[in-house]
């Protein structure tokens, strides 16, 4: 039976599908929806979906997504001629929800397209609601990260998380080990920063008793505590040159020893790992070995600084004052959101999370006022390309002032920020006019 003259055949087979999935035509029309979809979206029945538009059901847009500002998968099918995956935030009455959209072109004899099948994975362990713990994000750049996460979280592939500090990079190994199949089992962290050599070892891989002065007791290294599980190396630019090579026997063979012994252990881990350092540089400075960065990097994901996922700022702000614990439920004025937009924030989320921390106790009342923000002005700026810390610039008095007046401080509260008189706040603005 052809495709295009009865889509019954198809909607009995989609019917039958234990997972959601949604049928969609050329125009964007959802044709059909299983119970699966429905219950997930808390539709009260086919009716409230079929006959409406997917991006008017999902977002409530009245325009296809790639016009509403964001990724569309059914564009990007019609365009490819094949399957698509994205992710996206799709809307429920209660609270939304990550979703992955898996999208299948299905052609007719001729090889049009005439429908879309498209099967909805809804993302455990993350939530685009400001929420008190886990990874939160809405914009496109950390949804395009949530997608990349989501496609190798399920395999044993070794992923190497590269971001600048404070971006989250630890948050990030955690979700994928939470949503992977090891997810029952340990997920170790070691801290290799600046640990001499003999002791990252002897963490790694453990050492007997008597092997070296002070190794008083059999001692099992975090491979073995791991085993079955994901071993997460945060820093792993900090490895010491001399152990990088028993690291890399480790990962090609799963056998390793203990310090001070001959027996060749076994341990079966998938390895996580992270750097805010440019991994590449230190393997063309031969301090990093070349064989080891192939080995770990098969799955490099890119973790956004804070500046290049601004639009994620109101969320995280919610959700970072929603874990400290203070009983009261603060909100950010808009000037002081401002502000903050203005800032560059080399240290990241860690970054924002300290300021907002900061601004609670400073803070008396309800709102965090930018008298509150304890931020480094010589930063601030709202031309992000100007920032000092990424370009080792400083900013003269007389932009400072300008962002400042912008944002509504009075001069005597400029002055205070900059730590100058009044007199001079004054006399820099009359030097402007
Ligand atoms: N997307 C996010 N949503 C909410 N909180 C976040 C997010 N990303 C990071 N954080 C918070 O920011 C702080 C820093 O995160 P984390 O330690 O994972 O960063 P990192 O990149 O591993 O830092 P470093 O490179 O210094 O080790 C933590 O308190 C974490 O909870």
């Amino acid at each position: 039976m052809a495709l295009d003259n009865s889509p019954e055949l198809l909607i009995q087979l989609v019917a039958s599908l234990n997972e959601p999935h949604v049928l969609i035509d050329q125009s964007y029309v959802i044709r059909f929806a299983n119970d699966a979809y429905l219950q997930l979206h808390n539709h009260s029945g086919i009716d409230s979906v079929v006959g409406q538009t997917c991006y008017a059901v999902s977002h409530g847009y009245s325009l296809p997504c790639d016009q509403s500002g964001e990724s569309c998968p059914l564009s990007m099918s019609r365009e490819s001629g094949t399957r698509e995956r994205v992710v996206h935030i799709h809307r429920r009455a209660e609270n939304d929800l990550y979703e992955s959209i898996d999208l299948t072109p299905l052609k007719n004899k001729r090889g049009d397209i005439v429908f879309f099948l498209e099967r909805l994975q809804p993302l455990q362990h993350f939530s685009p609601n400001s929420q008190r713990e886990g990874l939160t994000g809405r914009s496109p750049m950390f949804l395009k990260m949530l997608d990349h996460l989501h496609r190798v979280a399920p395999t044993d592939t070794t992923v190497l998380i590269e971001g600048e500090s404070g971006t989250g990079k630890e948050l990030v190994a955690r979700a994928i080990h939470d949503s992977s199949k090891r997810s029952l089992k340990p997920f170790i962290t070691v801290d290799c920063t600046a640990l001499p050599e003999a002791l990252i070892e002897s963490e790694l891989f453990g050492h007997e008793k008597g092997a070296f002065t002070g190794a008083y007791a059999l001692k099992r290294g975090l491979v073995e505590e791991a085993d079955g599980g994901t071993l997460f190396l945060d820093e792993i630019g900090d490895i010491p040159i001399g152990l990088q090579a028993k690291l890399l026997r480790f990962l090609e063979s799963g056998t390793y020893r203990r310090v001070g012994s001959n027996q060749l252990r076994h341990a079966n881990v998938r390895l996580l790992s992270a750097t805010h350092r440019p991994l590449k540089k230190l393997v063309e400075n031969g301090e990093f070995r070349n064989d080891l960065y192939y080995r770990i990097s098969t799955f490099p994901l890119s973790v956004p600084s804070l500046r290049e996922r601004r639009d994620d700022l109101p969320v995280l702000i919610t959700s970072l004052l929603r874990r400290i614990e203070s009983g009261i439920t603060y909100r950010v004025s808009d000037q002081a959101l401002k502000l903050l937009n203005a800032y560059s924030f080399p240290g990241n989320i860690r970054e924002l999370k300290n300021i907002l921390e900061r601004s609670v106790l400073l803070c008396d009342g309800k709102t965090i006022k930018p008298c509150h923000l304890s931020i480094d002005l010589a930063s601030v700026s709202q031309n992000n390309e100007r920032q000092v810390d990424a370009l080792g610039r400083t900013f003269k008095p007389d932009e400072e002032i300008g962002v400042l007046l912008s944002l509504g401080l009075t001069k005597r509260q400029i002055a205070m920020k900059l730590g100058v008189s009044e007199r001079t706040v004054y006399r820099i603005l009359r030097s402007l006019q």
